[in-house]
């Protein structure tokens, strides 16, 4: 904080001892108010130096407390005493609940209409329809994301449910780089929201600090982040667990053309930290697309042969498909180490000498919560002992977590509160945790972080992996043919829907590239840019599809999977190290029988690896005409080049 304070910062910091409930403030403190802020601004700003911020900024609040009716601001640092001041509140109103067992934790609880994203009410904002989806076969329900016009989305938000959304509630504005701050394929962004809870975990999830405003300088570009929970007061719908939010009229609209993202009515993580999957995916993968770049939905991680040997893999998969559990392993294998370089979501760009280089965005992580324990990653499980907001998981009478998975590691017949608020014990019906219940913690403390994490200049990635839960037919591991192959295995991509999205039920649906419900423009597009980026001077890393799900007609999964997958990383650098271990099939290179090292396992070979000839022939069916569908005319010849001579291969087969 700046050891001089300005007779304008005075008043303000006055103000605020004097009136910690603004409700008591008269019109006569609000004229001086207008009066000292230049009149810029008609309410209180409550902490932070209004005049340090860029003019463009200031000007983007005052529009956005003119639409939002705040009834202060409140301008973050991103300093721990604003944290600490921030959380007491929290818990003093009953949000927040301190975990006694850990250092610095907290659960939440939502209303439990509010868990997991909400893709049927997320929008792109495009003049043009067809820069957002692809052109769907006539009669058809386009699922690669959802186009809203300019007219409409100004209707639905600014018109219909902005005005006035935050009557009775302060506006936090919250600078922060997704990237190292200031780091050259790092990007700002500037978050208005009128919920606590999204100011706390921001500063977990992203780099929020005052330098932010240096980083922009005088009219600096930033993405606009408008968040609010729809809950003006007074109230007009019951507070549950002291978390307002709106289900009913939840919308998520992005404008990529604006760089800017408007999101009412939900405080659930990827709904509300706009930094994430709003920015860092959606309105970054058109940016990326623009500048020649890529966003994906990928952890990164370094991997360590017992020769020493380092090689970087990202990888995709869909929403809870094990992106955390891969970042973190603990190697089944002596002498290998593996170290994350992030959990969820990558930048990637090739440099002057033709590597591609990523970055994480992200400065923490929001895990998954069940399943995770401490024999299936103890490093997630040691990262989110500490300084760690944990949402709709189970509370022990200690103080402590637990969640499905977490049996073996609280003592029996423990008292439980489960995330709905009831006695619980392990045995009893129901569930604990809600099966999307996450934690959010620092990337900074987890014990394998990677010490070039936070390297401006990124890793070269050797090899892309995709991947999704597929209870049949599709083998451990295999390799792509090439680059253009490689890509239509990413298009084809599917998974059994999981807890992420408000689906139901054990169904295969399609993900492609795990970015389904990410993308922020038309997937053909965007297949044609991944097709581009392949040019012969350029080291195009080596592209394999992994499926830690295959059940046997038991319903076991055939692979013990977790710190066992080390095995296959290990078949995938020997093959980047370009090992003759691999044999052409129908679906791409699989492992010579006996290449990938199955030691002290007792796992069948053909259960892991067979390619049964009818699954595969309904598949390549299936898949084309899904592309056919959904991608029509706007899918690359490449790509229906690739699955061509894939249904041919497989007719062959
Ligand atoms: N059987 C099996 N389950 C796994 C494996 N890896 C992860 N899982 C389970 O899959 C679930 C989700 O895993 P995560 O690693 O959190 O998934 P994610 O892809 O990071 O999810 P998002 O954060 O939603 O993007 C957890 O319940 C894990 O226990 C594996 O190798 N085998
Ligand atoms: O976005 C979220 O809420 C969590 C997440 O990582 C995902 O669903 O992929
Ligand atoms: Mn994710």
């Amino acid at each position: 904080m700046n050891e001089i304070i300005s007779p304008k910062m005075e008043t303000v910091n006055n103000m605020r001892n004097r009136h910690d409930s603004l409700a008591d403030l008269t019109s006569r403190d609000m004229e001086d108010f207008m009066e000292e802020m230049g009149g810029e601004i008609s309410v209180p700003v409550l902490n932070g130096d209004w005049d340090a911020l860029p003019a463009n900024v200031r000007k983007y609040i005052a529009e956005n407390v003119r639409l939002c009716r705040p009834k202060g601001v409140f301008i973050c640092d991103g300093s721990d005493e604003e944290a600490e001041e921030i959380t007491e509140k929290m818990v003093n109103r009953g949000l927040l609940t301190k975990l006694d067992k850990y250092e610095n934790c907290y659960l939440c609880r939502t209303d439990p209409a509010d868990v997991a994203r909400v893709e049927g009410r997320t929008f792109i904002v495009t003049k043009e329809k067809f820069e957002t989806v692809p052109h769907v076969q006539e009669g058809v329900k386009g699922i690669l994301g959802q186009w809203m016009s300019p007219e409409d989305a100004e209707r639905e938000m600014v018109q219909d449910r902005f005005p006035g959304c935050m009557k009775g509630r302060v506006m936090y504005v919250i600078p922060f780089s997704m990237g190292p701050v200031g780091g050259a394929l790092s990007k700002v962004g500037v978050q208005l929201t009128d919920f606590n809870y999204v100011v706390l975990s921001m500063r977990i999830m992203t780099r929020v600090s005052s330098k932010i405003w240096d980083v922009l300088g005088e009219n600096g570009e930033f993405v606009q982040c408008i968040h609010s929970i729809g809950a003006p007061r007074p109230l007009q719908r019951k507070v549950i667990n002291h978390w307002p939010c709106n289900p009913e009229r939840i919308m998520i609209t992005h404008f990529p053309d604006q760089r800017k993202i408007m999101s009412y009515g939900s405080g659930y993580g990827g709904n509300s930290l706009l930094g994430k999957k709003c920015f860092a995916l959606r309105i970054a993968s058109r940016i990326a697309k623009d500048e020649g770049w890529l966003a994906e939905h990928m952890l990164i991680l370094g991997v360590t042969n017992p020769q020493g040997e380092e090689k970087f893999i990202a990888a995709a998969f869909p929403s809870a498909c094990g992106k955390t559990n891969l970042a973190m392993l603990t190697p089944s294998l002596p002498g290998w180490k593996v170290r994350c370089l992030g959990d969820d979501i990558a930048w990637m760009r090739f440099d002057d000498e033709g590597r591609l280089r990523a970055i994480n965005p992200e400065a923490g992580f929001f895990g998954v919560a069940p399943g995770t324990n401490k024999k299936t990653n103890p490093v997630a499980m040691e990262t989110c002992m500490k300084n760690t907001i944990f949402t709709n998981v189970g509370m022990t009478a200690d103080g402590g977590v637990f969640w499905e998975g977490m049996e073996k590691e609280i003592e029996r017949e423990q008292k439980i509160t489960t995330w709905l608020g009831d006695q619980w014990k392990v045995g009893d019906k129901g569930k604990a945790a809600h099966p999307n219940s996450r934690f959010c913690c620092p990337a900074s403390q987890c014990p394998i972080i990677h010490d070039k994490w936070e390297d401006p200049a990124g890793v070269p990635i050797d090899a892309i992996v995709f991947g999704g839960r597929r209870p049949e037919g599709v083998p451990l591991v295999f390799e792509a043919f090439d680059w253009e192959h490689g890509v239509m295995l990413g298009a084809a991509l599917k998974s059994e829907a999981t807890a992420a999205a408000e689906f139901k039920g054990k169904q295969i649906m399609h993900d492609p590239m795990a970015m389904r419900p990410f993308m922020g423009y038309n997937f053909g597009d965007y297949l044609q840019h991944w097709s581009d980026l392949n040019k012969p001077e350029r080291q195009m890393p080596k592209i394999f599809h992994v499926n830690w799900f295959r059940l046997n007609d038991n319903g076991k999964f055939v692979w013990p999977g977790f710190g066992d997958n080390i095995r296959v990383l290990d078949w995938i650098c020997r093959r980047v190290n370009g090992e003759d271990i691999a044999v052409p099939s129908a679906i791409g290179q699989l492992p010579v029988e006996g290449s990938l090292n199955l030691k002290g396992l007792n796992v069948s070979w053909e259960e892991n690896f067979s390619l049964p000839k009818k699954y595969w022939v309904e598949d390549i069916e299936e898949t084309k005409s899904f592309l056919q569908a959904q991608v029509g005319c706007d899918l690359p010849l490449t790509i229906s080049d690739e699955v061509a001579k894939q249904e041919e291969r497989i007719r062959l087969m």
